[in-house]
């Protein structure tokens, strides 16, 4: 059976964040996951999830500047330090929220830079983040975008994420495999949830291409779940999409799973 977990970055956002955990324990979440924690001290989020009840399976590393378009930081080269701090800074919190993944974003590539030279702070700063946290059983997540999301991210595809993945060489590395962008880049869903099974520790769902509910669009998920519990994922399946309208109003195709 699947397991979901709500995106509190786009789901309940009628409400203002913090009441975002108990909306998603009353809809029946037990997990949640979010982009950011950093606006609000770790003690106040671990106390929102106690008493909700709920378990945070997934947060990311800052996204940097995002108005000089920025969108992670691991992969700059020069910016190793930030970068590093970042990465203790998501640890802090990912022992505090007892988080088991964390996503360290990589961050865009300007044009004309040369990638391999963001390849290999990428690799640099990810085995950092893995050795950081594998003393405290926590997994580093990278996750590929699609460019029509953010164009020039360091990689759009799942067989880069696997390169990656590959090239990295820490056991506590593993890919978001994010759904969404999966379709939009490479297509082939279920020939990867077959091919890279064992390699993703999380995965992402939304609608394509709307990015909503993922009851509507080109893929078929009812079969989709159906197909990752006979590839034996253990996992969480977190719900990053935009709710069409009253989040709870959408919730009808998760209610055989809740
Ligand atoms: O955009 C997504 O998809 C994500 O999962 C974010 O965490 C990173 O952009
Ligand atoms: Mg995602």
């Amino acid at each position: 059976m699947p397991k979901f977990a709500a995106n509190l970055s786009m789901m309940f956002n009628e409400l203002p964040f913090l009441d975002r955990f108990a909306a998603a324990a009353a809809a029946g979440f037990k997990a949640v996951e979010f982009l950011f924690p950093y606006d609000y001290p770790p003690a106040l989020l671990a106390q929102k999830l106690r008493e909700n009840g709920l378990q945070q399976v997934l947060f990311n590393t800052a996204p940097g500047d995002i108005h000089a378009g920025e969108w992670g930081l691991a992969a700059l080269p020069g910016r190793e330090r930030d970068a590093q701090a970042d990465i203790d800074r998501a640890l802090e919190y990912a022992i505090a929220l007892q988080c088991p993944n964390v996503h360290v974003m990589a961050g865009v590539v300007p044009l004309g830079e040369e990638w391999a030279r963001y390849h290999d702070s990428f690799i640099s700063n990810i085995r950092y983040a893995a050795d950081r946290f594998a003393g405290h059983g926590i997994k580093v997540l990278i996750e590929a975008l699609s460019p029509q999301v953010k164009p020039n991210y360091l990689f759009s595809s799942q067989h880069q994420a696997a390169q990656l993945q590959q090239d990295i060489d820490r056991p506590n590395v593993f890919i978001q495999f994010d759904f969404f962008h999966a379709q939009l880049v490479d297509g082939n869903i279920g020939g990867l949830i077959e091919t890279l099974a064992g390699r993703y520790a999380h995965i992402q769902i939304a609608s394509v291409p709307a990015r909503n509910e993922p009851d509507d669009g080109e893929l078929n998920y009812p079969w989709l779940f159906e197909l990752l519990d006979r590839s034996g994922y253990p996992g969480w399946i977190g719900c990053e999409y935009k709710p069409r309208g009253a989040t709870t109003a959408g919730l009808g195709w998760v209610q055989p799973y809740l």
